[in-house]
Formats: C-alpha cells, structure tokens, sequence
C-alpha cells in the first residue's frame, strides 16, 4: 500500500453491505458512445469489480434484472425519466421498479456528467452508505474548477514538496505515461475540470510550438474526463519569442501577436481553456511596464482567446512598487478602481487572504469589493506556509472558513458570503470558478503525504459545492482512503478537522502572520528585518518591540480594515470585538493587554504555541492507536511524519518564544517550560536542502 490509488483505491465492501449491493445491481450498462462515456464504463467495471468483489462486465444497451443503467437522459429516453434540473455538468442518481425489477439509474445531460455521476456512485458505496431508494442530485457551483501546476519546463516545481512535475515534457509527445490517466480520473472523481500546466512565474518557451506540440496529448489524454489545459502566458512573451520590442498591450503589433498566438494554441488544442497570467508581481512583466493598468493586459488577451471561447485568469496578487504602504491592501488598491472594466471572459483570481496563503488570514477584501468583476477564488493545496508535506494539517477547515465568511450586507440586511460573492451573479455558474495550486507531482502517493491527498480531495469538492461542510469531505476521504468503519472514522476524522488549528498555534497564533524564515518559508523566522524590501520581514507583519506586539491596520493604523464592509469594519477596527483569532493582524497591543480568557496578552500567545505542541502530540496518540485499521506501511509513514510534526512544532514554539522573550524582556507565565535555548541559538540554525524554493 503506498498511496498511489488515492480514493479510487476500490476495496470491496463491508459483509453487511456487500450482499445488497450485489443484489441490487446484477447487470450494468452505460449508454452512449463517446470516449467519455467509455471511460465511464471503464471506471464502472474497475470501481464494482473492487466493492463487489466479483468479475463485472458493463454493457451496452439495458439487460435484465436488477440492473444499474447509466446514460444521459435522451440515450435513457426510452425509460421515460422525470428530468433532474442537473445542469450542464451534473447528475441524478435514483432507484425505480420496473417490471418487478430494481433500476438503479444514473442519469445526467452530458456525457460528462455520466462519468461524474459514475463516481459519484461508487463513492457513495466507498463511503458504505448503503443504496436502496438511493435518490440525489449533484450539480457544480462553479463552472471553472482548476488546478494550478506551478511546474517549470525543467520539471522543477515552485513550492512543490512532491517530488518532480508530472509532466514529462522530454519524452512527450511520443510517449504518454499512464499517469496522466490516473491523473485525471482522480480529478474526474473530484470534479475538477480545468489544469493550468505550468508555473505562474511563467517561461515563454511553454508558448512555442516545440512545447505546444507536447502540449497537445496531455489534451487528449485529460479530454474524456472533461479537463481542460491552460498555459500560464508570460506577459513579455511578444518580445521573448515573437521577437517584437515591446510587450505594450495598447500596441497593434503586440494584439496581433497574441491573437496569431491564440490562433495557434487553438490549431494544437481545440479546447484549449485560457491563459493563466501573474503580471505585475514578483518581477514579473506586466502591462505596469508600459503605463497601462491590469485591466489593459488582461482584456488584450481575453481579445485574443474570445474568438475560440477561451478565458483570461488574471491573478490580484500583485505587489505594488510603493513598497512602504501596507501590503495588506494592495490588491484592493490596484483591482477596485478598474471595476466593471475587465471583459466578460475574464476572472480576477484572488488569493483567500490579502497577503499570502498563510495559516490564518481574514479573507481577500476584494471579494466585497467589487460589483461588476468576475472573481475566483484561489487556495493554496501544497503547503507552503503550514509545514509542507510532513506537516499534517487538512485545510478543509480552512477554506471553510474563507466561503463561509460574512462579507458583505445587503440593502435589506441580508449578510452575504464570501461565496455568495464569489458567485454572485444572474447566472452563478458561468462566472465563477475556483483554482487550487496543486500540491501534485511524481511521489507514488502524488501529494508527499498521504493526509496531504485529503486537501486535493477536500479542494475538487469545495470547488464543486462550497457550501459542504469540511468535516464531511473529511469523512468521505478517509473512508475512501483507509476505511469506512467509525472505529477508525470517528478519531481520525476529529484529529483531521483539529490539525489547522495547532499548525495556527505552534505557528502564528492569534492573527500573527508571515514569521517564517526567509527563502524556504519552513521553519521560524520572527527575527528576520534585513531583507531588500520592508515587506519581506516578518518583523515588518508582528512588530514586536518591548511594549507590544501586532500589525496595526485600524482606522488609526494602516487602515486596512476600511476595505471592509461597514459592519465587519466596525467589528475589527476594535480590539475589544475582534475574534482572537485575528487579534494581532489588525491592532497593535500592549503584552498586557488583557483577554478576553483573562490572561494577558503574552500569557495567550505562550499559552496557544503551547496549546500547537499539545495538539500534535495527541495527534501521534490518535494515530499510534489506528494501526489496527490501517495497513503497516501507510501507518508507519504517517506515524514517522508525525514524529517529525512534533519536533517541528516545538522548534517553532521554542524559537518564536525565544524571540518574544528576548523583544519584551519577559519571562515565561508559571506552569510552562522555558526554550532550551536563547534566540542566538533558533538565530543559528538553518534548514538545509528545502524543497520547492521559488
Ligand atoms: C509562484 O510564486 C509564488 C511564490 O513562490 C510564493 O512564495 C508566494 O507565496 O506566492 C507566489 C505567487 O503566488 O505568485
């Protein structure tokens, strides 16, 4: 057992369960002829000869019997079916008797939404729920639910703590690994249906024919199960390898080039999806270079990709040059005044928080902030800020608490989401989409870990139902995973939705943020004030000194939360009604600073990087008693990852405290054991060899 089957692992089913099943469905057949339908009848035959352990065959055309038939409703026409309202993607499952025969009927108007509702029903079994008068409707929120590859061409992955790109561009485009298959049926099972393949610090070279040619096949390969490719389009690419001299979006020379240039893409990839585009940030080009605004280059291109039916993913994370102005606020500054000005083929993709990915942040402003831009949400699945691949840590709760948000109110009082904004709109669905950056490459379990499969998992299904709860993605997983007894289920479920929140504690309790060391963004960096740029340091984001600690951004401070909505701006501009949990990110507080627990401010943050520490070693506990449920080698990994957790947290807990110690001058509070060492020690250590690097 190494992981490599993720949730389509197929065991069979439960002694109380499998009798039924098998009763129920004695024959099978999938109408229709296209090469989805046929990977729909393929994974139909892998996933039941698995639960029901027995040899399967899925035919054609409907048998005798009890049969499971699946088709879309005008191939299932002749059963006479009530139509589900599925939409475009989705599915209906339902059972009915016929001629005193049970069907059981997936039924959908799409191809596609034939295959989605094929693994929605094997999951279904996977989950031991049993499927007598078995009766739901799925259909995705979201029309655009991407991964974002952040792959270089030399298969280096930015931030990727899996191994190498999947993407093999040596031995492409003759030789097509059977991964990419298993790639996409394990995205088909989530219902994620679009990949951007390449890093958003983009290389003009994945533009060219030599790669667009290689390009091509993962298309083919992706297409049955309903996902598109992307490309990441460097914005200087004109210059780069159209050998113009200027990138100037208002120039004709350059509108031309990119159109030729959608032209192409769309001759190799028919269905090409669109250009995923980081401009203006990080060094890279952008429209900025020549005096146009954001709205200028993400239009120029949306142009260029309209005529085909493709989108522009413009991302707001931006860094504005004025580098001495809070960075919280600048995506909001640079995207708002541009408001209604963006074409309809184009979405603002905006990081869950206004400063980047970290294990808590209050959600994007810009989400309320605009009333006429398309915006998608963007979550980061690998783990760059909570602990990489060893660090168990399921963001579901996360993201959760993003979508769930309040982030605006209506007129007439009603409060609306963070989704509700998100997918707001006559018609939600076609102007809203979700992007997670992967946290995918060549591991024999994909993710580095195997709880790091459950954030993939946990971000295809948020993407294609934001209103799921986060503990019941966990459920499912883990019983894909391992298995559907509540034995296991119960504890192991209960230690995933509690794992964020010591990663939060042993890291950057109470709204701290950005304390991590520089250039591997792993371990404890509080000390770092040296860095090029003010933003860049951590001591810039807690500002601890001898009084106090925190990020000032009241009305009195940066201000930031006037980017708000006027009813949560009036919660957070005052200490005394900020959730905790936000504390430090937006005032600046004496150590003193009574709580609402009664302890003082530092007796709180000792108290919670304690707290972080505590939490995973019940987390190992948890874990050490699931041997009997598990297979030894996926046990003894994750228990070794464990191991590694608990060091960690407590050098984050040790070297964070070290530091606070020495800034405020203070003690520890009695009743908790001091760091072993001072702050000259944590200052000396370095993490060699850290994967992923940018
Ligand atoms: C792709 O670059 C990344 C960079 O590695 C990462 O450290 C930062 O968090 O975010 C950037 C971004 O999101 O563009």
């Amino acid at each position: 057992e190494d992981g490599y089957d993720l949730w389509l692992r197929y065991e069979q089913a439960s002694e109380d369960l499998r009798p039924d099943y098998r009763k129920q469905i004695s024959a099978i057949a999938i109408l229709g002829d296209s090469p989805t339908i046929a990977a729909a009848r393929q994974e139909m035959a892998t996933g039941l000869a698995g639960i029901l352990d027995k040899t399967v065959t899925v035919g054609t055309s409907v048998p005798r019997g009890n049969t499971l038939v699946a088709g879309t409703y005008d191939a299932l026409s002749d059963l006479d079916l009530d139509r589900a309202d599925v939409g475009p993607e989705g599915y209906a499952i339902t059972q009915m008797r016929r001629d005193g025969r049970i069907l059981t009927i997936i039924a959908a108007d799409s191809d596609i939404g034939v295959l989605y509702g094929t693994f929605g029903l094997l999951q279904h079994m996977l989950q031991g729920e049993p499927i007598a008068g078995i009766d739901l409707v799925s259909r995705p929120a979201t029309q655009h639910r991407l991964l974002n590859h952040w792959d270089n061409l030399d298969r280096y992955v930015e931030r990727g703590y899996a191994g190498q790109s999947l993407w093999d561009w040596h031995k492409l485009p003759d030789y097509r690994d059977p991964r990419y298959t298993d790639y996409a049926r394990a995205n088909a099972a989530i219902g994620v249906n679009g990949t951007s393949l390449t890093n958003v610090n983009a290389n003009a070279e994945v533009l060219t024919p030599q790669y667009l040619e290689k390009a091509a096949p993962l298309a083919d390969v992706f297409r049955p199960y309903g996902i598109k490719v992307y490309l990441t389009a460097r914005f200087s690419a004109p210059i780069e390898i159209g050998g113009l001299d200027t990138a100037d979006p208002s120039n004709e020379e350059v509108q031309a080039w990119w159109e030729a240039k959608a032209e192409e893409i769309y001759n190799y990839i028919p269905d090409f999806g669109g250009f995923l585009v980081k401009a203006n940030s990080e060094g890279q080009p952008g429209p900025q270079d020549y005096d146009r605004n954001h709205a200028d280059g993400a239009n120029m291109l949306a142009d260029a990709v309209a005529p085909h039916g493709g989108i522009v993913m413009w991302r707001a994370f931006v860094y504005a040059a004025d580098e001495t102005q809070d960075r919280a606020k600048q995506a909001w500054e640079e995207f708002v005044p541009f408001d209604g000005q963006f074409r309809d083929n184009v979405l603002i993709q905006v990081k869950n928080g206004p400063i980047d990915f970290q294990p808590r942040e209050p959600f994007s402003p810009l989400f309320a902030g605009v009333e006429d831009t398309k915006l998608m949400m963007e979550f980061q699945i690998t783990k760059e800020y909570l602990g990489f691949a060893t660090h168990l840590a399921y963001l579901g709760t996360m993201w959760e608490e993003t979508l769930d948000a309040p982030a605006q109110r209506t007129e007439e009082g009603e409060t609306l989401t963070v989704t509700d904004m998100m997918v707001s709109g006559n018609d939600a669905y076609t102007v809203s989409g979700m992007a997670g950056v992967a946290n995918i490459g060549t591991d024999r379990n994909w993710s580095g870990s195997i709880f790091d499969q459950a954030n993939w998992y946990a971000f295809g299904r948020l993407a294609w139902d934001p209103a799921l709860d986060a503990e019941t993605v966990a459920r499912e997983w883990a019983a894909m995973t391992f298995t559907p007894d509540r034995a296991f289920l119960d504890p192991v479920v209960a230690m995933m939705m509690g794992s964020r929140e010591a990663v939060v504690d042993y890291m950057t309790p109470l709204g701290l943020h950005h304390l991590m060391d520089t250039g591997h963004h792993y371990g404890p960096g509080p000390w770092v004030d040296d860095l090029d740029r003010p933003d860049w340091n951590p001591a810039y984001y807690h500002k601890a000194d001898e009084d106090g600690i925190g990020f000032d951004r009241s009305s009195s401070g940066s201000d930031a939360v006037s980017q708000y909505a006027g009813f949560l701006r009036e919660e957070w501009d005052d200490p005394e009604t900020t959730p905790d949990e936000l504390l430090l990110w937006f005032h600046h507080l004496s150590w003193d600073y009574e709580m609402r627990s009664g302890r003082t401010l530092w007796e709180e943050i000792v108290h919670h990087y304690q707290r972080g520490v505590d939490e995973v070693e019940a987390m190992r506990e948890t874990w050490d008693g699931m041997a009997p449920y598990v297979d030894a080698e996926r046990h003894a990994q994750i228990a070794d990852f464990l191991a590694i957790q608990e060091k960690e947290a407590r050098w984050w807990r040790n070297a964070c405290l070290a530091y606070f110690m020495e800034v405020s001058g203070r003690d520890l509070p009695d009743g908790y054991e001091a760091p072993p060492h001072d702050v000259d020690h944590y200052k000396s250590l370095y993490f060699p060899s850290a994967p992923g690097n940018g």
